[in-house]
């Protein structure tokens, strides 16, 4: 039964598999390994896999950009739930292996900025060579391949690798976000705590075209969590940006905002309304609830009809 199938990025023992064995549906899916964020993604686009966990950011080095990029291309998928995890890591080796001894060290690319400075100060002339994710580092390390790797803890018993140094992290509270995307369908209704994602592509190359897109979520109210730019690979200077902001598509002022958006773009690709892991609610600006929307298209409507508001003093 594929939808009861998830997918995530391998092979075990990853923080991603780890993030996704935080969510209580996990325990009753079967969980598929994958080598790659864009295989994990595909599956769940050729029906093999009901869903995808992937990494898709991080506090220190920002954007996972296979993430960012797959979501952007190709059959397009939802995002339907999101994991924070907070990461530390361990250096794994084969056993007997001693810190001077390490000559060569690997890991995810998106690890190296999160352990440069302890590398620096204690293998300052170790050479560092990424991997596919970070248990695929400690996979090296078995075979050979590599002296050392970046990975969590718990990766050490799967590759037969023990902890040398653990709880490696530059930056205090380094925390990465997953998200779990499925096939395109409603989204989960809103919780009060949401996060909407969207991709868009400009119409034109202008000055201010950018500002024109912001200033459609500051007219509504609508606060920004991320905003990246990727290029879309069409020549220099041409971008895809990619926005998160707080709120669900079915609340009145994200859904004005996102309308603005489809006037203004050339394509707004909408990849998901889903709630926030830090379950942090809104604080909304004067004017931006639910009901100031309706009020004001109640009094649009009223106005047509020739029954304005009642009586009230010329400003
Ligand atoms: O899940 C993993 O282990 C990965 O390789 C992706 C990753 C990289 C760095 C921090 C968290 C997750």
């Amino acid at each position: 039964m594929t939808a009861g199938r998830y997918t995530y990025l391998g092979p075990e023992g990853t923080f991603t598999e780890a993030a996704l064995r935080t969510l209580p549906e996990a325990a009753t899916r079967e969980l598929v390994p994958m080598v790659s964020v864009p295989a994990a993604m595909d599956a769940v686009r050729n029906g093999e896999a009901g869903g995808a966990l992937v990494p898709i950011e991080n506090s220190v080095e920002g954007g996972v950009t296979a993430t960012v990029d797959e979501l952007a291309s190709g059959e397009p998928l939802l995002i339907y739930r999101e994991v924070l995890l907070p990461i530390a890591f361990a250096l794994l080796v084969r056993p007997g292996t001693e810190l001077e001894a390490i000559k060569t060290v690997t890991g995810h690319p998106v690890a190296q900025p999160q352990v440069r400075r302890w590398l620096e100060r204690n293998l300052p002339e170790a050479q560092w060579e990424s991997a596919a994710s970070n248990a695929d580092g400690a996979r090296l390390v078995q075979e050979g391949r590599y002296d050392a790797a970046f990975a969590g803890e718990f990766a050490a018993a799967t590759y037969g690798l023990e902890p040398l140094v653990t709880d490696i992290h530059d930056a205090q509270h380094a925390v990465t976000r997953f998200v779990l995307v499925g096939r395109p369908s409603r989204p989960a209704s809103p919780t009060g705590a949401d996060k909407t994602s969207v991709a868009l592509w400009l119409r034109s190359d202008r000055p201010g075209a950018l500002l024109e897109i912001l200033q459609e979520f500051a007219a509504c109210g609508v606060n920004l969590m991320r905003i990246e730019s990727r290029p879309t690979g069409e020549g220099i200077g041409r971008y895809c940006f990619q926005i998160d902001c707080e709120g669900h598509l079915a609340d009145r002022r994200v859904g004005e905002a996102l309308m603005g958006l489809h006037r203004l773009c050339s394509e707004v690709r909408f990849l998901g309304s889903y709630p926030r892991a830090d379950g942090v609610r809104p604080a909304l600006e004067p004017g931006t609830t639910d009901g100031d929307f309706v009020a004001a298209a109640q009094w649009v409507h009223r106005s047509l009809d020739g029954q304005p508001d009642g009586a009230r003093p010329p400003r």
